[in-house]
C-alpha cells in the first residue's frame, strides 16, 4: 500500500506542479495482474485499482495500517468497472459487473476478489473505501438503477450526465458517495462554474479519453488556483479547501467519490468563475 501525504493550504501555494502532483495524484493505480492501494490523508480514503487477468483473480488484502483482520472488517468499499466484463465476489457471492457497473461492499465483508471474464478487455475495478461506522448491505448498481443528473449545455461547453451509483435512496451506505460523471461529445468541462464543500473531501479518478489528450484539473483554494494536466486514469484527491474541475482537451468521464460529514450532494459552496484568483 502506498500513501498519499496531501499538502496543506498554506504550503501548495508555493509548490511546482510537480511537487503538487506528488502530493495529490495517484498515477499508477492501474497496473495489468495488480491490484495497488494508496491511503490517503483526505478522510482516510484508500484509493485504489484492481486489474484481473482472465487467468489470476486478484485479492483485497488488508494492511498493518488498517489494523483489521481483512480490509473490510471496519471499512466500506465502492467499486466502479471502468474496463471490460468482469466479476466481483464478495463473500463467496458473485456480483457480474460490466462498464460502469458499481458495487458497495458493506463493512464486515470478509473475502472481496476481483475477476476479467476476457484477457483481450480486461476488467478494471477503481476501488474506495472510507471507515465505516455501521454494517449495511452489500449492492450490485447496474448504471441503469443510479440516479441520473442531467446539467450544462453545449453552448457552455459542460454538457454532461452525472450517475450517482452509490448515494442516500439508492444504496445505504456510511460515509461513501460516489458516481460517474459522463461528458457529451464536444462538451470538456466538469464541476462548471466549481465549487468547494468544507463538510466533505472528494476525489476524482479521469478516463475514458485518449492518452496524448489531457485533462486540466483545477485545484487550490479559490482565490489561488492551480491546473494539473492530467493523463487518462489518473486520481487526483480534493482536501475540503480546494475546488475540484476541470476542462480536456476532449470529453471524457470521470468517476468522483466522497466522505465526511454528510452525504448531501447538493451541499455545495458554489463559486463564480469570476471569484477565482
Ligand atoms: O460534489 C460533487 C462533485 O464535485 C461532482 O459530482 C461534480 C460533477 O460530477 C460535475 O458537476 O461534473
Ligand atoms: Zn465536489
Amino acid at each position: 500500500m502506498q500513501f498519499l501525504h496531501s499538502a496543506d493550504s498554506v504550503r501548495y501555494q508555493r509548490m511546482t506542479n510537480a511537487e503538487l502532483r506528488e502530493s495529490f495524484c495517484m498515477e499508477s493505480l492501474f497496473e495489468r495482474g495488480a491490484l495497488n492501494l494508496t491511503y490517503t490523508d483526505v478522510d482516510r480514503a484508500v484509493v485504489g485499482a484492481a486489474v484481473p487477468t482472465a487467468q489470476q483473480p486478484l485479492s483485497l488484502p488488508t494492511h498493518k495500517e488498517l489494523a483489521s483482520a481483512y480490509f473490510c472488517e471496519r471499512r466500506e468499499l465502492g467499486v466502479v468497472n471502468i474496463g471490460g466484463a468482469g466479476v466481483v465476489v464478495v463473500d463467496g457471492k458473485e456480483y457480474p459487473m460490466e462498464k460502469f457497473d458499481s458495487l458497495y461492499v458493506a463493512r464486515g465483508s470478509q473475502t472481496v476478489t476481483f475477476a476479467s471474464a476476457d484477457d483481450s478487455a480486461p476488467a478494471e475495478f477503481y476501488l474506495v473505501s472510507y471507515p465505516a461506522h455501521r454494517v449495511t448491505e452489500t449492492v450490485h448498481i447496474p448504471l441503469e438503477k443510479a440516479n441520473r443528473v442531467e446539467l450544462g449545455s453545449i453552448d457552455g461547453s459542460n454538457e454532461r450526465v452525472i450517475c450517482q451509483s452509490i448515494c442516500p435512496g439508492v444504496v445505504d451506505s456510511c460515509q461513501l458517495v460516489m458516481g460517474i460523471t459522463r461528458l457529451a461529445s464536444g462538451s470538456v468541462w466538469n464541476t462548471k462554474p466549481p465549487h468547494t464543500h468544507r463538510r466533505r473531501t472528494e476525489v476524482y479518478l479521469y478516463f475514458d479519453f485518449p492518452q496524448d489528450e489531457r485533462v486540466f484539473h483545477f485545484m487550490g483554494q479559490p482565490h489561488e488556483t492551480r491546473s494539473l494536466p492530467l493523463a487518462p486514469k489518473t486520481a487526483i484527491a480534493s482536501p475540503h479547501w480546494s475546488i475540484h474541475s476541470g476542462a480536456g482537451s476532449c470529453n471524457y468521464s470521470f468517476v468522483w467519490a466522497m466522505g465526511g460529514e454528510n452525504q448531501q450532494f447538493d451541499d455545495m459552496d458554489h463559486l463564480k468563475l469570476g471569484d477565482l484568483g
